[in-house]
């Protein structure tokens, strides 16, 4: 819950009013182009960056103060191969073992990641090295480790970046499904609102030190998004998938990171963006 926030480095100003209540079993995403302060948001609710002005409750206390009611899944990073870790070790790391006594604390935490193991999908490479996985089955590991806890909000920072559809597919599942079962409150960041477009609730926009609240038919709108930039925008919904043409800073959500396509191009690009 954030009351009159702001937050600002220097002069320069990433939002400011802003009154939010995420609810719990809610998914909420957070976009914007580079820069417009998406990562900061997060590190606001996760108490790593304080706020200029206002105030951000988690989990009904203040930002930071309640480290087990929070999941966080990041970004995704590989492991060099050599890092004598295995996908169960990864997974153990986010399972609390001292709830339990000494004598039996091993057995459970063993299969408490067992469980989780099973859950995300991951059982077969349960005792490989986490250097030797792919993108998409050391971001299930992550997952598993953030919903160890059964946390009240999980918090999701662009844990899509660099997997194939398919894997994007199965992560944002397994998000979604740790929301419906436990009534979490997702708050997921990312470039690219298709992958999640099924699931999102609500959609928090940043861009040019302002930003939009709403579902995702009322934010992702030619009118509201070119009225945030201060230039004209096009958002159009081909095969139920939102394409957006003619961002201002050459970001695109059809591709991370890669220059908008030129016009001829760009019919191409949409094409592209549904396969
Ligand atoms: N600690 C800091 N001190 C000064 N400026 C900062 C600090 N942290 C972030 N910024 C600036 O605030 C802006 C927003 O950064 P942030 O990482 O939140 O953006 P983002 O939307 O997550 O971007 P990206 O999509 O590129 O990850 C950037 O211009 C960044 O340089």
């Amino acid at each position: 819950m954030l009351r009159g926030a702001s937050l600002a480095f220097g002069t320069r100003t990433l939002w400011s009013g802003l009154d939010l209540d995420i609810k719990p079993g809610e998914f909420f995403a957070v976009l914007g182009p580079n820069g417009s302060g998406k990562t900061s948001f997060l590190k606001v609710l996760l108490g790593l960056l304080p706020l200029t002005s206002g105030s951000a409750n988690v989990a009904g206390h203040a930002a930071g103060t309640r480290g087990r009611d929070v999941g966080y899944v990041p970004q995704q990073k590989g492991f060099p191969t050599d890092v004598p870790l295995r996908a169960r070790d990864l997974v153990a790391l986010g399972v609390d073992g001292h709830q339990w006594g000494i004598r039996v604390r091993r057995r459970k935490v063993e299969s408490a990641v067992d469980e989780l193991l099973g859950r995300v999908g991951a059982s077969s490479y349960a005792k490989v090295p986490v250097g030797q996985l792919s993108g998409g089955e050391l971001q299930r590991l992550r997952v598993a480790q953030a919903i160890a806890g059964s946390p009240r909000v999980l918090l999701c920072d662009e844990p899509l970046l660099a997997l194939d559809l398919n894997h994007q597919q199965g992560v944002s599942a397994l998000i979604d499904r740790q929301r419906a079962e436990t009534g979490a409150a997702v708050v997921f960041v990312t470039h690219e609102i298709n992958p999640i477009l099924d699931y999102v609730d609500r959609v928090l926009y940043l861009a040019e030190g302002q930003f939009r609240v709403g579902s995702p038919e009322e934010v992702m709108r030619t009118e509201i998004l070119s009225e945030l930039y201060g230039s004209r925008v096009e958002v159009s919904r081909i095969h139920g998938r939102i394409v957006v043409v003619g961002l201002p800073d050459a970001t695109t959500h059809l591709h991370h990171g890669h220059a908008l396509p030129s016009e001829d191009e760009s019919a191409e690009e949409k094409e592209g963006a549904e396969r």
